[in-house]
């Protein structure tokens, strides 16, 4: 990570609960998490924990119940998504689907095409520019989606579980090929994962969360140098220290 740290997105406190049939479910307990500019953040919780929430709560889908997000060094609308199931739209091709974010800004032609190029060639689709989603593999369609969530130029990019459906081999694929993106197009990363591996394969900075309601259980920094070997010795003592420390099974 950077020497100097700037906090980007500042979580103060944040809770959220629900109420359904009277009882309140609470989902988010009390988080505070600074966020800094270009770092790899990953949150890490057990399946239904908050995660997603609590990453809804920064794109401002959700509004806490308590406590505040604010984005110190950027707009709260400078963001891209990238989610498990991303929305391609299977009538658009790979290069409709890229350039979107720019089209609905309404951003010439020729210069979305432009951007959108660089992007695909980015991500590894040179060569698929004009093939509809049907014709790719998962793989690529969530290649589709982070060269789309690139588009606007974010300065943040929230990314919830974006390799959860996809094969082991292309998983491992995708974290090494995420790195790479993000070692030359360098973004504020927070991506959400329930899996230990992919946390200490991919993070300078690891969050993990408690079971529900979903509450800061400890922070782990990940000095180690990338690219990382899953059976690297160090990587396997913090995977196992992270496995021994969370609430449930990941
Ligand atoms: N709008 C809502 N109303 C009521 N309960 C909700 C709402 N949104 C989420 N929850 C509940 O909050 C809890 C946490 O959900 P969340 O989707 O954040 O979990 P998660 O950690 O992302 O799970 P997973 O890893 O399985 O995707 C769940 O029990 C869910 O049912």
């Amino acid at each position: 990570m950077d020497e100097q740290r700037i906090v980007q997105v500042r979580l103060e406190n944040i809770s959220r609960s629900f109420v359904s049939r009277k009882t309140i479910f609470e989902a988010v307990n009390h988080v505070s998490i600074d966020v800094y500019k270009n770092e790899f953040l990953v949150l890490l919780g057990p399946g239904q924990c908050g995660k997603t929430v609590l990453l809804n709560m920064v794109s401002g889908l959700e509004t806490p119940t308590e406590g505040k997000v604010e984005f110190v060094d950027s707009d709260k609308t400078d963001l891209g998504f990238v989610f498990q199931k991303t929305a391609v739209f299977p009538w658009k091709t790979v290069m409709e689907n890229v350039e979107m974010p720019l089209e609905l800004k309404g951003v010439p032609k020729k210069e979305r095409r432009e951007r959108a190029q660089y992007l695909i060639d980015l991500v590894g689709l040179h060569g698929f520019e004009n093939a509809l989603p049907k014709q790719l593999s998962g793989g690529m369609k969530q290649r589709v989606g982070i060269a789309r969530a690139y588009c606007n130029n974010p300065q943040v990019l929230l990314m919830d579980e974006p390799f959860g459906a996809l094969d082991a081999q292309t998983r491992y694929q995708m974290e090494e090929e995420i790195l790479r993106i993000w070692e030359q197009e360098k973004r504020t990363v927070i991506f959400v994962t329930n899996n230990i591996e992919e946390a200490v394969y991919l993070a300078d900075r690891i969050i993990l969360l408690s079971a529900c309601p979903a509450t800061v259980k400890e922070v782990y920094e990940i000095a180690l140098p990338r690219p990382r070997d899953y059976v690297d010795t160090e990587f396997l003592k913090i995977r196992e220290a992270i496995e021994a420390n969370t609430d449930l099974a990941l």
